[in-house]
């Protein structure tokens, strides 16, 4: 079971829904997270059952970024505003930031989600069980 996180900007969280949808038959059998308008909208439409942070500018992409530098989340759906700027920039360049530090699978636009939602279908993702049974500090 991965842990799954779906994040999207205002103009973007339309897009979410139709892909979440398009693919909760993959994402049912996952531990799924989000930002609290993107989540709200999700469990609108699906039988998804996704924890919700808070909303993104009042500090939810820093509580998954959170997950993120504790190990706790193995691949982040996030549809960017790329033609709208953000209040809580910050936050946003700092999760993705924490992705690349951890090496964490992030699709910021809806191509690059499909590839990776085929590839949890397909189990490609099997591997991140061995980095949570590798604990760097603990196994050394
Ligand atoms: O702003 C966001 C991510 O940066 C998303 O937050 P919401 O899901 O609460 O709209």
């Amino acid at each position: 079971m991965l842990k799954i996180a779906f994040i999207a900007h205002d103009r973007k969280k339309d897009e979410m829904v139709n892909f979440v949808t398009a693919y909760e038959h993959v994402f049912v059998g996952h531990s799924l997270y989000s930002t609290g308008t993107t989540g709200q909208r999700i469990m609108e439409v699906t039988k998804l059952d996704i924890h919700r942070y808070m909303s993104g500018p009042l500090g939810g992409d820093q509580q998954i970024g959170s997950m993120v530098a504790q190990d706790e989340l193995d691949l982040i759906i996030f549809l960017r505003d790329p033609l709208m700027a953000q209040p809580h920039e910050p936050d946003i360049t700092a999760l993705l930031r924490l992705c690349d530090v951890y090496g964490i699978p992030v699709a910021t636009n809806i191509a690059t989600a499909e590839i990776l939602v085929k590839a949890i279908d397909r189990g490609d993702f099997a591997w991140r069980e061995l980095v949570h049974k590798y604990k760097p500090g603990v196994d050394e």
